[in-house]
């Protein structure tokens, strides 16, 4: 059995640590994905308990659970199965993590941010697994729950961790943070995703700072240094590095030049450039954050160009694939703040060698009380070059709503739909081998969804 932890009684998991060696655990939290020779541990949701699929665990590779002592154990257990009780099993999953973090005790880099913490860590890693033992969070497993089983999942021999830490209220990214003690924290940018619980792009500030509550002593912040919210951080107990545009920047981007490969820039007009195979300038800036975090962690130059070239993006991130009739559709879809789809929208204008370039755009959720503004305010920027808006959903019409009220762009296709369904055979209309179509919206909606129907069918004679 891989278990190689001992778990008494309830207040044992937090001394757990100390009472001996423990092995990196295969943990289950969901009965309906298998998981050979794990640990479950049940947790109550919003929707279900985890406590009612004991059974079904086992039946998919659990070797033993751990037990809120509240929740009755299920009868017919196989004998022997060892069940280990404690009074919160999220708790539980939390604490283990802290033990087993100090016993690997891995160099911690921690990504944080309104918009663009998957991608920067993915960059960090395709740059630092050149050089180091480096583990990553796994797509998007960024909160108290995430976190703890990216820790979890860490090999025993990792040298650098690098963790997303996600946030929607205050409080969450330091308790995130000191849970893990990161050496270096990164915030890549200030917008307004999820404002809806933090009141205001100052408050996602406030909250997003929190994550140097755990940060290490001589640790650093790595920041976007032209967001003037972070201008007046107050410290003398870690380092400051400032990533951007203006020469406030420590690491001044200078020279952008994008292509179909992706994007090429220089640092502090250096002469030696660097490429990364993905557009838009907020992606630079959010390499230009990894090369900082490699710099102190003593990565080479050379190492961190290969690092950059060679990145693997987490799906769904400004992913490009193939449509029907030679077309070229654009999966920005995991989700979607006004920041992140004005950032897109502005990729899309500078794509070159298309004429139709079609921008699919859907509801953004979490926006709070300014929804429909905020919404609205995307319009600012839907003009030519772009040819097409398409929306999708009640609060994606307010984009179209908005163009309507400023009086846009006269050469601009509209169409506004309720539903993918809807839009499905309008946007398949369009598609030819001139037409890049961009597809961005909020997690909910899905969008890949529709754009997997629009893609070009694999051929069948391989
Ligand atoms: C708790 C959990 O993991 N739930 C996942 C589960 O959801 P579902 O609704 O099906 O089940 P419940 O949560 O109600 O069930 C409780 C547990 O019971 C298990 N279970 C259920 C049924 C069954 O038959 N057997 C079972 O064992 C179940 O697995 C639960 O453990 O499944 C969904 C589909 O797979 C998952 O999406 C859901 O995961 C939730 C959302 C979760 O929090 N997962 C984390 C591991 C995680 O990191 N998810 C990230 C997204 C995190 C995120 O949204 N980050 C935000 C910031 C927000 C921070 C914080 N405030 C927050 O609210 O999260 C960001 O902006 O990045 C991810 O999946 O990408
Ligand atoms: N630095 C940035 N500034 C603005 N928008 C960005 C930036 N980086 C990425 N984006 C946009 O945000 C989208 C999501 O990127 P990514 O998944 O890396 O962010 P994230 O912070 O991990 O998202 P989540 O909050 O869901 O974890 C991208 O597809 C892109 O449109
Ligand atoms: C799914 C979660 N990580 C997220 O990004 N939520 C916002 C609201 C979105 O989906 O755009």
């Amino acid at each position: 059995m891989g278990i190689g932890v001992d778990i008494i009684r309830g207040q044992a998991i937090q001394t757990i640590g100390d009472a001996g060696h423990l092995e990196r655990l295969n943990i289950m939290t969901d009965s309906r994905k298998a998981a050979a020779d794990s640990l479950f541990v049940p947790l109550v949701g919003e929707n279900f308990n985890g406590h009612h699929y004991l059974k079904q665990a086992i039946e998919h590779g659990a070797e033993a659970a751990i037990w809120m002592e509240r929740e009755p154990l299920p009868d017919k257990i196989p004998d022997g199965f060892p069940v280990f009780f404690v009074r919160d099993t999220l708790a539980a999953l939390q604490n283990m993590a802290k033990s087993y973090l100090n016993q690997v005790h891995p160099k911690i880099i921690a990504v944080t941010g309104s918009n663009g913490k998957t991608t920067t860590k993915d960059m960090i890693y395709s740059i630092l697994s050149q050089s180091y033992r480096t583990f990553k969070t796994q797509g998007n497993l960024n909160n108290h729950i995430g976190v703890p089983l990216t820790i979890l999942s860490m090999p025993e021999n990792t040298d650098v961790l690098v963790l997303e830490m996600g946030m929607n209220h205050f409080g969450e990214l330091t308790y995130l943070s000191q849970m893990a003690r990161p050496d270096l924290a990164i915030i890549t940018n200030i917008g307004e995703s999820h404002i809806e619980y933090l009141g205001s792009r100052e408050g996602i500030a406030k909250a997003k700072l929190e994550i140097v509550n755990g940060l290490k002593k001589r640790g650093t912040l790595i920041i976007d240094g032209d967001e003037p919210l972070l201008d007046n951080i107050q410290t003398n107990v870690f380092q400051i590095v400032r990533c951007g545009f203006g020469d406030q920047n420590n690491w001044r981007i200078t020279d952008v030049d994008e292509s179909v490969t992706g994007s090429r820039f220089t640092l502090n007009k250096q002469t030696e450039s660097f490429h990364v195979p993905v557009l838009g300038r907020h992606n630079v800036k959010n390499a230009v954050l990894s090369f900082a975090a490699a710099r102190i962690l003593g990565v080479a130059i050379e190492k961190i160009r290969y690092g950059l070239e060679h990145l693997s993006l987490t799906k769904l991130r400004f992913e490009k694939v193939k449509g029907l009739n030679g077309s070229v559709l654009i999966n920005d879809c995991y989700n979607a703040s006004p920041s992140s789809m004005r950032a897109s929208l502005e990729t899309l204008k500078t794509l070159p060698g298309f004429e139709q370039r079609v921008a699919v755009l859907g509801d953004m959720y979490e926006l709070g009380r300014n929804e429909e503004a905020l919404h609205k305010s995307v319009a600012e920027i839907v003009k030519a070059p772009l040819t097409h808006l398409v929306t999708i959903g009640d609060k994606g019409a307010w984009i179209a709503k908005g163009l309507q009220e400023i009086g846009g762009d006269e050469t601009l296709e509209v169409h506004v739909y309720p539903t993918k369904a809807a839009a499905q055979p309008y946007l398949e209309s369009l598609l030819n081998d001139k037409t890049v179509m961009l597809f961005k919206a909020s997690r909910l909606l899905a969008l890949e969804e529709l754009s997997g129907k629009l893609r070009a069918k694999e051929s069948t004679n391989q």
